[in-house]
Order: C-alpha cells, then sequence, then structure tokens
C-alpha cells in the first residue's frame, strides 16, 4: 500500500479560479419494487425510491447557481432485478426522462447491473452509449477505442475520452471489458475472461470470494483488456504532453485504499501501473462500492469512490457537484456524501 503524502487534501475555499462543475451519482439501480437487501442482508435497497433522489438530484442540479457542464452517471442505473421481472427497458425509460429534464450532456458508466439487464450489442445502440460526446481529436493507430479491425461489437470496449474546457480532461472506462457478463458466449473475450475468471476463482458459485488470494475475482466485477490499456496509455501520454489535469471515470474502483478488496477491478493492479506512469491524472472517480471510499496515493490520485443511491435512505441523499480549479476539485455533497477538497499534487 502506497504511503500518504503530507500535503494530502485542500480547504473547501480559496482564491483560486473556477474552471466549471460537474454532477456525479452512482449505482442508481431503480426498480419498480418493494425494498430489498444487499447479499449480506445488512444494508438496505430502496429500489423504488431510488427514482425520487434521483429525480430531486435532478432538480438541484437545475437550481445550481453556476451551470453544470455535465453529469458523470457512474453505472447500475437500474438494478438486475429488472431482467427477472422483464421490465429492463420500462425501467430505463423512467431513469432516462429524469436525466432528460437536465438539458447537459449525461456521461454514461456502465456496471455489472447494465450487464444483467443488457447485452453489450444493446447497450451499444441505447441511450447509455454517450460514446457520441467523444472529443475527436487524432492520437495515433491505437487509440480509436476499438480493439482490432473486424472484431464484432460484442468484441468492442466501451471507452472514450472528452475536454470540457481546455487543459482538463476525462477518461471513461471500461471496467468490464473482460468480464462473462453481457458479453456473448461464442466471444473470444467471454473465452477469456471465463479462464481467467476460473484460475483465479476455483469456487463453484463464481460470485462468492470465499478463500481467495485475490477476492476481486468474481464474477460481479470484470477488468481491463491490454487494448484497452494501450489506449488508456496513449490518451494518457497526449495528456501529459498538453499539460492537462485528468479525471479517470469507471464503475469499478482501481485503489485498494478506496475500496473493499472485494469491490475492485481484476486487473487493478495493471490500471494503476498505467496512471502512475503518467503526470496528468488528478482523480479516479467509481461507483459500485455503495459504502464509498476514499484514498489518496502517493502519485497524488485522489481515489473516489461515491456512495449508492440505491441504499440511501428516503430522507437522505447522495449525489454531488464537483467544483474544478486550478488547483483543486471541491466535492459540495448532499447528505451522506460529504463536501470535500482534493488539492492537485503540486507537480501536476
Ligand atoms: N459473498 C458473496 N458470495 C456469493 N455471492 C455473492 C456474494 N456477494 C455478492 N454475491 C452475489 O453477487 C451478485 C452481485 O452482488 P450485489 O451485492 O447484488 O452487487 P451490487 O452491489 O452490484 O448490486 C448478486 O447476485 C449477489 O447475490
Amino acid at each position: 500500500m502506497d504511503e500518504t503524502p503530507t500535503w494530502r487534501r485542500g480547504s473547501l475555499t480559496g482564491n483560486s479560479e473556477l474552471c466549471f462543475s460537474f454532477g456525479v451519482i452512482a449505482d442508481i439501480q431503480y426498480a419498480d419494487l418493494e425494498d430489498g437487501y444487499n447479499f449480506w442482508g445488512s444494508r438496505r435497497r430502496y429500489y423504488r425510491h431510488s427514482l425520487h433522489l434521483l429525480q430531486s438530484a435532478v432538480d438541484e442540479w437545475n437550481k445550481e447557481d453556476s451551470q453544470l457542464e455535465f453529469v458523470l452517471q457512474l453505472g447500475d442505473i437500474i438494478d438486475g432485478f429488472n431482467a427477472q421481472h422483464k421490465t429492463s427497458e420500462s425501467a430505463l425509460r423512467r431513469v432516462m426522462n429524469k436525466f432528460k429534464k437536465l438539458r447537459i450532456p449525461i456521461h454514461h458508466t456502465w456496471g455489472n447491473h447494465e450487464l444483467y439487464n443488457f447485452t453489450r450489442d444493446y447497450l451499444t445502440q441505447s441511450e447509455l452509449n454517450s460514446k457520441s460526446l467523444e472529443d475527436q481529436i487524432f492520437l495515433g493507430s491505437a487509440a480509436s477505442g476499438q480493439d482490432s479491425p473486424g472484431a464484432t461489437a460484442e468484441e468492442h470496449y466501451y471507452a472514450y475520452h472528452f475536454s470540457p474546457v481546455p487543459k482538463f480532461r476525462f477518461i471513461l472506462l471500461d471496467a468490464y471489458d473482460l468480464s462473462i457478463l453481457g458479453r456473448d458466449k461464442s466471444t473470444q473475450k467471454y473465452q477469456d475472461s471465463l479462464k481467467l475468471l476460473k484460475e483465479k476463482n476455483p469456487n463453484e458459485n463464481l460470485n462468492s470470494p470465499t478463500g481467495l488470494a485475490e477476492p476481486q475475482f468474481v464474477e460481479f466485477n470484470g477488468g481491463f483488456s491490454q487494448t484497452q490499456l494501450d489506449w488508456f496509455n496513449e490518451v494518457l501520454a497526449f495528456s501529459d504532453t498538453n499539460q492537462e489535469k485528468v479525471v479517470v471515470v469507471g464503475h469499478i474502483p482501481v485503489h485498494p485504499g478506496s475500496s473493499e478488496s472485494v469491490c475492485l477491478a481484476w486487473n487493478y493492479k495493471d490500471a494503476l501501473s498505467v496512471i502512475h506512469s503518467h503526470q496528468c491524472v488528478v482523480c479516479f472517480l467509481a461507483g459500485h462500492l455503495h459504502d464509498g471510499g476514499y484514498y489518496l496515493d502517493s502519485h497524488g490520485v485522489h481515489h473516489l469512490t461515491l456512495e449508492g443511491i440505491v441504499e440511501t435512505p428516503p430522507e437522505s441523499h447522495a449525489f454531488g457537484t464537483i467544483y474544478v480549479y486550478d488547483d483543486k476539485l471541491v466535492l459540495k455533497g448532499r447528505e451522506n456524501l460529504h463536501d470535500d477538497a482534493y488539492s492537485f499534487k503540486p507537480d501536476k
């Protein structure tokens, strides 16, 4: 584990200039169902009420003094139970109708629950594919965000980057690029993912981490292909050259300090080593772990895992607005998501 740097978190106020702001929300997991519980029965899940929490988040974002540039939806937008009840499409429509009241771009990340409900082909054609908001800059050969020429849509990964203002870039990663969820069994990626998962997890139930040396190797997590990591590396090299600050976004956390070990991406170490081989990354934003988490690593990267809406009681809330300054990110959280400030390491 990294040592925590001494300069840590910044102040909520300061003299630096506000560049822009954006909204963040994670794990809405809407379903038109009575409340339930997580796997351990320890946390209540408010499936129906999550739509009301989204509605109030949208209302509050619309009331903000400074106009938001966009919202990041960090994945698990509807719950997997919708698939069993054959309500996946209607649930998605309800959630998207709430988002439409924002009239600003929404960037969607895909989590395990997207893949319980829909195939990757379906997602690629759906409103949950926000890749059309991608920046059209030329990065070089491996940087098209696609796998090898001729690969089917089923084999592609869903990742892109955009720059809302000069000198800041956001990169959305596909944390289920390697996964047995949502991929057709006939694809090479499914076969490779199943092989890797079974090598690391000998349990009959592949969702069970019992006895694992690397507990993240469960079916409800996923990982990054080498092709995606190469693309990621190339975008970060571009950002280094252009002296940009980069926020990386993915459904699954990639640092053990910001997550329980059972909720990390399979090959989180590979993603971290790409991040740490560049200067530009200031923050990694994730969802997935509904309790949330935070860690500042020794390279000055703030790993922020957001609390999940589905486990947020009706009288509370857990969305946020992040204000981006020259020298820090300031989170204005609501209720369960607390205000905080994340300074950029001086040499970033
Ligand atoms: N420790 C565990 N052992 C076995 N299965 C588990 C365990 N934890 C979760 N699961 C199963 O994995 C799936 C995903 O878990 P869940 O907690 O619902 O994830 P999420 O937080 O993404 O909703 C569920 O089907 C759940 O029953």
